[in-house]
């Protein structure tokens, strides 16, 4: 079926939430996943509203394995994509060991998302991203933890042109911003060189080049060309 758009309407936690257990001790449990009437409908192209899930309420105890079982079509897989973490969820993820209070990791998480220009993603599943946005998830997941420096390997190969330029910016941006975070990125796109202050270049294990990323992308272009003429001559 083709759609123009979807809709959605759902409250849906995930962890660390605390919650009174029915439990024998009446022990309080931590619930991992927690979803509350959660509604999902989808528009058809003939601009037909058709529901998808229906008023569904879960709760997944942290720590269990459960099961979502129910005949074909009946909506397992819709709901399990419904509660997939959210982009200020999977943002927040990493500070759930730091001891924070609720303000500062929500202080953390929208600064974080600001720097990768994705403010406006927040409440937006992940799961629902393009591949460029969700790599500058990731990297507000790092920012939000506060880390320095940033290893990037080849963060842009599967991307399209405007998502790779995207990511780049966002990491430029956030550079920009803290004067503090460093980033050394792997790529094998030689047109990103135009971005990087810095490159270096290795071959066989050895750092063969080192330095401004104008010569050193000089270099590599020389080396190429210098290999067609070879393989062509
Ligand atoms: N994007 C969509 N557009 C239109 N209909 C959809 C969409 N996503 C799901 N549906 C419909 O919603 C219903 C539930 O689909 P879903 O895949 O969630 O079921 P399921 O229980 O996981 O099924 P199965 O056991 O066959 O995998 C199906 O009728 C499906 O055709």
């Amino acid at each position: 079926m083709n759609l123009s758009t979807l809709a959605r309407t759902s409250l849906l936690h995930l962890s660390p939430l605390r919650s009174t257990s029915s439990t024998r001790d009446n022990a309080t449990e931590s619930v991992a996943i927690e979803g509350r009437n959660i509604n999902f409908s989808v528009n058809t192209r003939q601009g037909r509203i058709v529901p998808i899930l229906k008023d569904c309420s879960i709760r997944i105890p942290s720590g269990q394995l459960w099961m979502l079982l129910g005949p074909n079509g009946c909506g397992k897989s819709t709901l399990l994509k419904v509660v997939m973490p959210t982009v200020e969820a999977d943002v927040a993820f990493g500070l759930g060991r730091l001891n924070l209070t609720n303000s500062e990791v929500r202080s953390r998480v929208s600064k974080a998302l600001e720097a990768v220009g994705m403010s406006e993603y927040l409440q937006r599943p992940v799961q629902t991203l393009s591949g460029g946005q969700k790599q500058r998830v990731a990297i507000a997941g790092a920012l939000a933890e506060a880390c320095k420096v940033l290893l990037l390997d080849e963060l842009t190969t599967f991307l399209d042109e405007s998502d790779q330029m995207g990511v780049i910016k966002a990491v430029q941006n956030l550079l920009d911003i803290s004067g503090e975070v460093t980033a050394l990125w792997v790529t094998h796109r030689l047109e990103e060189l135009e971005y990087a202050d810095g490159a270096v270049y290795m071959e066989d294990g050895r750092v063969i080049m080192h330095g401004d990323a104008a010569s050193i992308n000089k270099f590599i272009k020389a080396k190429q060309s210098s290999y067609i003429n070879r393989i062509n001559s």
